[in-house]
Parts: structure tokens; sequence; C-alpha cells
């Protein structure tokens, strides 16, 4: 592969109070990294020197820009998007830890919407930290997709065939129910069946729609939305030709593995299926928003407060989320 074809990820600097600097230097510090991509992160060098210092890593360099156009396709890129010296308080929640976040977040969905970089691949936020009057939204999912002008996306998490939507995503419990609705299971249904054949090159996805209620109803006992909104729903998808199955009760269906026969699972909201999905694959697993116009991917965790700054941060879902990236911008290019 010449050095210019490699893919340009860009990758947020998160909440730099949290584990995010440090998962980021210790992903790249993978020396396939440079190889498959061109990695440039988006905020400022000043943090990574900080942590590196902080967490003792030697041997970790990078070529700092001020422009895009600058960066180097041979190096660890640091686009610095702020000159000021921002005063770090390790695994403490503070404004800066939003302000900054936002910043990087800001910049590389212009360029990623400007086609300037080929995929963003975003550090851990804090939620509570980073909400401000341009900032009310609930995560990364919720943001991106109304800067990129999409009125839908799925919050999907993927280890390897395990791959976890979710119908509701951050919203509160007592929400659930109501929006769970015909309309909108449709809607995460269709962005998950095209994401499974164009972004995993899966020619005819099996997908498991999981219950809203306890053991999916039991027949009308337990809640009636399985029986009268979900099974009439499946069934129309059946009668198309595609492969959804269920509802299924959520709990046996983790428990004895059924999961492993489907291409993805949706679930109705975010704890029915990122519990079983961190259970299984919290250190593996990447968090992908299907349905965007641009690849976005996330480690599955989040700023980790507690153990940042004293290197017992785990890089594997941070490295993983750079190589899904890639595998989608790949097989997205093989499909068109
Ligand atoms: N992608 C994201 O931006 C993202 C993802 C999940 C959570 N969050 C946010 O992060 C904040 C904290 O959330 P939380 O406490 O529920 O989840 P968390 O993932 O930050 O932490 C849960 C537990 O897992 C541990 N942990 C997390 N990442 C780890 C890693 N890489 N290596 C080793 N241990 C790790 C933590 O120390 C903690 O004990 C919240 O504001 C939440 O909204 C952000
Ligand atoms: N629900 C996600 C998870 O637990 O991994 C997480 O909160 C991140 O969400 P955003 O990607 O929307 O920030």
């Amino acid at each position: 592969m010449e050095e210019t074809d490699k893919p340009i990820i860009a990758i947020t600097i998160g909440d730099v109070n949290s584990i995010a600097p440090e998962v980021i230097i210790k992903a790249l510090e993978d020396a396939r990294i440079i190889k498959m991509m061109t990695p440039v992160v988006y905020g400022s060098g000043k943090i990574l020197s900080y942590y590196r210092k902080a967490l003792n890593i030697r041997d970790f360099n990078y070529f700092q820009l001020k422009k895009l156009d600058e960066l180097s396709h041979k190096k660890l890129n640091v686009l610095n998007l702020w000159e000021d010296t921002i005063n770090i308080t390790m695994g403490e929640s503070t404004a800066d830890g939003g302000k900054y976040a936002l910043i990087s977040i800001k910049q590389a969905v212009e360029d990623a919407l400007a086609g300037k970089v080929d995929a963003i691949v975003t550090a851990p936020i804090n939620k509570h930290n980073i909400q401000s009057d341009e900032f009310k939204f609930a995560g990364h999912t919720e943001y991106l997709a109304q800067a990129s002008g999409v009125d839908e996306s799925l919050m999907l998490l993927v280890d390897e065939g395990l791959r976890v939507g979710v119908v509701t995503g951050h919203i509160p419990i007592s929400e659930v129910a109501q929006k769970v609705t015909k309309e909108k299971i449709n809607k995460k249904l269709s962005i998950l069946e095209k994401s499974l054949k164009i972004d995993f090159g899966i020619a005819k996805p099996r997908i498991a729609v999981l219950g809203l209620n306890p053991h999916a109803g039991d027949g009308g006992v337990i809640g009636t939305e399985d029986e009268e909104m979900l099974k009439p729903l499946i069934q129309e998808w059946k009668d198309k030709g595609k492969l959804v199955f269920g509802p299924f009760p959520s709990d046996g269906f983790f428990g004895n593995g059924q999961y492993k026969k489907f291409d993805a699972v949706l679930a109705m909201y975010h704890d029915q299926g990122l519990i079983p999905f961190k259970t299984l694959a919290f250190a593996n697993g990447v968090n992908f928003t299907a349905g965007l116009p641009f690849v976005r991917t996330s480690p599955d965790h989040g700023t980790a407060y507690d153990i940042t700054g004293k290197n017992l941060a785990d890089e594997t879902s941070m490295r993983q989320a750079l190589f899904l990236a890639l595998e989608i911008l790949k097989n997205r290019k093989e499909y068109s």
C-alpha cells in the first residue's frame, strides 16, 4: 500500500482528565497502526506529553501540526486545536474536560463531513461535563446524528460476530416503553440490516429481536407489546424475505448462548443490550454508530476516573475501535 493510500483516521481526545489520553497513547504504540492507517489525534500535543510523562511511557513520538494538510503519513500525528495550557486534574470531572472534548469532536466531524478524514474514532467523554449551549445531547451518538443531518442512527456494539444494537439509547428507563414504537423499531431494523450488509459484508444477515417485557410478555400476561406489536412486526419482515426472528426473552437468549446463531441482536433498550454485551466482551468491544455518512467507532468503555493516571487502563478496546473503523471502510469500498 502506498503511504498516501492509507485511510486517515481522526481520533478525538475525549475527556482530558480521564483515561482517554492514556488509551489513545497505548493503542497508538502498536506498530501495526501506522502501517495500516494514518492516525491524527485531534487535541493538543501538550496533553499527550503530560500523560506520557505521568505514566512514564517512553518511546512514544508524534508529529505536531496546526493544519490537517500538513500531516505525515509516516508518523502519528497530533493536530493542535488550541494553544492553551490546560490545568489537568486527573480523575476529576471539570468544565475544561467537557470544553476541550467538544472542540475536538466538532473539528473531527467538520473534517469527516468535508471528506478530509476517512473515519472518526472517539475517545470517551463524560456526558455531564460536556453539556453546554452547543452540546445538549446524551452522547456522541445523538450529537453525531444531528451534526451530520441524519434523522436516525443506531448504537451498535461490536465484538467480532457479536453485534448488539439498541432501539432506544440514552433515555431514562421511565420513557422506554412509550418510545419503543413500531415505527422506531422498523427504522432501527432497517439501519441494522443495511449496515450488516454494507459495513460488515454479510449478504443475508440473520437478526434476532429481543422482547420488551420480561419473558417477552409470556403471551400477554406481563405486558402486551411483544404479542401485539413485536410479533406482527417481525412477521412483516419475514414476509419480505428477511431473516428476522423473535421476540426472544432477553435473559434466556443470552443465558443459553442463542445469540451465537445470529449476525446481530436488536435490544429494546440500552441496558438490555449493553449489559450482556459488556459482560461478554468489555475488553474487546467497540461502539459503532451505524447510519452516519462517515464511519465512527469508539471504545465501549467510559472515562474511568477511578483509574485515571494509574497506568491501569486497558487500551484493547481503543485499538479494536481503530481496527474496526478500517474494516468497515474496506467493506464499504468492496460493497460499492
Ligand atoms: N464512548 C464514550 O464516550 C463513553 C462510553 C461509556 C461511558 N461513557 C461515560 O463515561 C463516564 C463513566 O461511565 P461508567 O463509570 O459507567 O463506565 P466506565 O467504562 O468509565 O467504567 C466502568 C468500570 O470499568 C473500568 N474501566 C473502564 N474502562 C477501562 C479500561 N480501558 N481499562 C480498565 N478498566 C476500565 C473503570 O475503572 C470502572 O471501574 C460516564 O459519564 C459515561 O456516560 C462514555
Ligand atoms: N452507551 C455507550 C456505551 O456504554 O458504550 C456510551 O455511553 C457511549 O455513548 P456515545 O457513543 O453516544 O457517547
